[in-house]
């Protein structure tokens, strides 16, 4: 990077987990399950078996672990709260020592000098919801809502940061569509329920909130922008399809009102015309977006590839992750810019961005290297600033992730976090990105 770097003074440097890949001892104290418990219990469902069942231990451990977010210099930490902990059937009773667990750790952050910000949602829904059909009920927007509230009511002024969802594409398009995260759904027509369901239960929580709450709230949403494979109309109105698809699904609803036309295009009669009355809910002013970006994709229009009609063309000359993701920083920029002159200055922050990398044993010198992350980090920078210096109006950026964790279905086998935990002993080692990041911080950009 040939020019010193300089982020904006209250630029807010974090990381980012969630409740199911770290915590463990999910059904503690009084949780209940979720369905992500019943989803490992599954044969074939998650690599090598994995579960959630310990994890990072997270759950005895916080506190050893946001020591080492002090040890890192971090200013904030976004998390989940596991809506089963709170309400261990999904609504009705409270379970207050799900709300002690929370409570503690966010006053262990807070006399921290860390702000927390809680995502109410990261896909562990309570299985006791999904017995009453989930996220295809549309009864589920009030549950949520009431979830919600029981948390603005505990914590918010100690919590000043909320976002209803993470990644809606991603718990439809793996949930219900193509059955590999939980519920393990398989439907186009649930599919394009429960992503509705999701919306409507983000805007009546933003509007709860607003009756509740005092500070800020908004959605974390993962972006892929789509890059055409050539200039062919096929190829154009692929990419076009696959945007709207993976990206413009959730955001136009909230800033246009609407949801993109290439929806009825893509769904076909499982896509209804929704009630307007909806679009006023879920078009809740937000004070912030939250973006996960990790890589792009360069798409090519393909009849067979049911119901995008869309397939994926790999780039021969770039480096691609272990989850196979090009490493394209100017995405991060695109991304970034392409929300600004779409849906305008809302504030932004990049609530996740990261690398799965195969990470050698500890060396003799007892550090864990990781070469490739680092240097991942260190183009994912510079592509932020770009993104400020055209004048995105971005908060700040937590990286993904604080620790190895679960990765979903994929287990225990996708190492994302800067610090690398050993599952065997729970010893935590921070990688060479760890110390990278730890001088980011601390410099605020200046060390690139
Ligand atoms: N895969 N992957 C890494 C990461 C996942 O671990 C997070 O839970 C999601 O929010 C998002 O998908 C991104």
């Amino acid at each position: 990077m040939n020019k010193a770097i300089q982020f904006p003074a209250n630029f807010l440097w974090g990381s980012a987990t969630s409740a199911y890949q770290i915590e463990g001892s999910p059904l503690a104290d009084g949780a209940g399950a979720s369905i992500w418990q019943r989803f490992c219990a599954v044969p074939g469902n998650v690599r090598d078996g994995d579960h959630g069942d310990i994890a990072c231990d997270h759950y005895n451990r916080y506190k050893e672990d946001v020591a080492l977010m002090v040890k890192l210099g971090l200013k904030a930490y976004r998390f989940s709260v596991s809506w089963s902990r709170i309400l261990p059937q999904g609504r009705g009773a409270v379970n207050q020592a799900g709300l002690d667990f929370y409570s503690r750790l966010i006053d262990e952050l807070l006399a921290n000098g860390i702000e927390p910000m809680v995502t109410l949602y990261h896909w562990d829904l309570p299985a006791a919801l999904d017995d009453r059909g989930g996220w295809l009920n549309p009864d589920i927007a009030d549950w949520f809502t009431d979830y919600a509230r029981v948390l603005f009511r505990a914590f918010d002024g100690r919590v000043k940061s909320w976002a209803t969802l993470n990644e809606p594409w991603v718990v439809t398009d793996g949930g219900y569509l193509h059955g590999t995260l939980a519920p393990g759904h398989r439907n186009l027509h649930e599919a394009a329920l429960a992503s509705h369901n999701l919306m409507r239960a983000h805007g009546s929580a933003v509007k709860a909130y607003r009756e509740e709450g005092k500070y800020q709230i908004g959605i974390v949403v993962n972006i892929e922008p789509k890059y055409p494979a050539s200039q062919s109309q096929a190829d154009l109105d692929a990419t076009r399809r696959a945007d709207a698809y993976m990206n413009r699904q959730y955001l136009d609803p909230i800033f246009l009102g609407a949801y993109p036309p290439e929806m009825k295009e893509i769904f076909g009669e499982a896509w209804p015309d929704w009630p307007a009355a909806d679009f006023d809910l879920i078009g809740q002013k937000l004070d912030f977006v939250g973006i996960n970006y990790y890589t792009r994709s360069v798409v090519r229009h393909e009849p067979a590839h049911w119901p995008l009609r869309v397939a994926p063309v790999r780039q021969t000359q770039a480096t691609y992750t272990e989850t196979g993701w090009e490493v394209f920083p100017q995405g991060l920029t695109d991304t970034l810019v392409n929300f600004k002159q779409r849906y305008g200055d809302t504030p932004l922050y990049v609530m996740e961005n990261g690398s799965a990398f195969y990470d050698p044993p500890q060396a003799e010198d007892g550090r864990v290297h990781d070469p490739l992350r680092v240097s991942c980090l260190r183009k994912n920078m510079g592509a932020l600033h770009a993104a400020l210096e055209l004048g995105v109006d971005l908060r700040g950026y937590m990286v993904w992730s604080l620790l190895d964790n679960l990765e979903w279905s994929l287990g225990f086998s996708k190492r994302f976090g800067i610090i690398h935990v050993n599952f065997e002993t729970q010893q935590r080692t921070l990688k060479d990105s760890a110390l990278l990041y730890a001088d980011i911080v601390a410099s605020n950009g200046a060390c690139l």
